[in-house]
């Protein structure tokens, strides 16, 4: 097990930034991946071909979406795993599920027949043994109002166009989502509690957490 960085964190790390939409999740992960030398993964929202259509009409398209984003991240996990880890990646595979598809579904805009077909193939593609999970999912957390103002400084027109009950939906959501998440090692973090565009050394309390946490759980895994 090679490492190269002063906090313990090995080479052949995967983590996963999870959190709500416009929490800081892209920032965060350029953030550690250039600190710790490690390749990123995001989601790809320009050339997305379907999340603009999404918004205007959730029952339309939440299925097709559903099923492009999960053909994407699973592409981005065979990546990730031929190059033997070592990433640091924007969203979880398990908050399409968890969150998306599962507030679309019980929203009634996704039919109970699209979810369920969804569903499967999202179980059988991701919850088998032979899917890799990441050594740490860090969690970002916020409040409802500094997210909010988070996704309007970003601004994109899609976003601002929904309205704010879904933002709220969501939210609200994710909170108990990840109250009851352990498919992973889980590691949250206030967003209040580092600033990466006024103070760049805040990254450094956080990469002294993760290294305790990644090697915590793998000592956990060896015993
Ligand atoms: N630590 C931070 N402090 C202040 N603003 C931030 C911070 N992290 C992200 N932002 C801003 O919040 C907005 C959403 O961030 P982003 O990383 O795109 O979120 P996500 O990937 O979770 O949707 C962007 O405008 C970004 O510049
Ligand atoms: N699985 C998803 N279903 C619906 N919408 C999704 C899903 N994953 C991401 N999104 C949307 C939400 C945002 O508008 C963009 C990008 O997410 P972000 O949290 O800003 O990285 O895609």
């Amino acid at each position: 097990m090679k490492i190269n960085n002063q906090y313990g964190i090995p080479n052949d790390t995967v983590i996963t930034i999870a959190g709500t939409v416009g929490v800081g999740k892209s920032t965060m992960t350029n953030a550690l991946a250039d600190a710790l030398g490690f390749r990123t993964s995001f989601e790809k929202v320009d050339g997305n071909p379907y999340l603009d259509n999404f918004y205007k009409d959730f029952e339309r398209w939440s299925f097709h979406l559903q099923v492009y984003f999960l053909a994407e991240r699973f592409k981005e996990q065979k990546r990730i795993f031929e190059y033997g880890g070592g990433f640091v990646q924007d969203r979880s595979i398990y908050e399409d599920t968890g969150i998306f598809a599962k507030m679309h579904q019980e929203k009634g805009t996704m039919s109970e027949i699209d979810y369920q077909t969804y569903k499967n193939l999202f179980d059988a593609m991701v919850m088998t043994p032979y899917f890799p999970h990441p050594d740490l999912l860090i969690y970002l957390e916020g409040s409802f109002d500094d997210v909010l103002e988070r996704l309007r400084s970003r601004g994109r027109k899609m976003e601002q166009d929904t309205p704010i009950e879904y933002w709220r939906e969501m939210y609200n959501r994710y909170e108990e989502w990840i109250n009851n998440f352990n498919t992973c090692p889980v590691m949250r973090i206030n967003i209040n509690d580092y600033d990466l565009f006024e103070n760049g050394d805040s990254i450094e309390p956080i990469l002294e957490r993760v290294g305790k946490f990644v090697q915590a759980s793998r000592n956990y895994i060896k015993a």
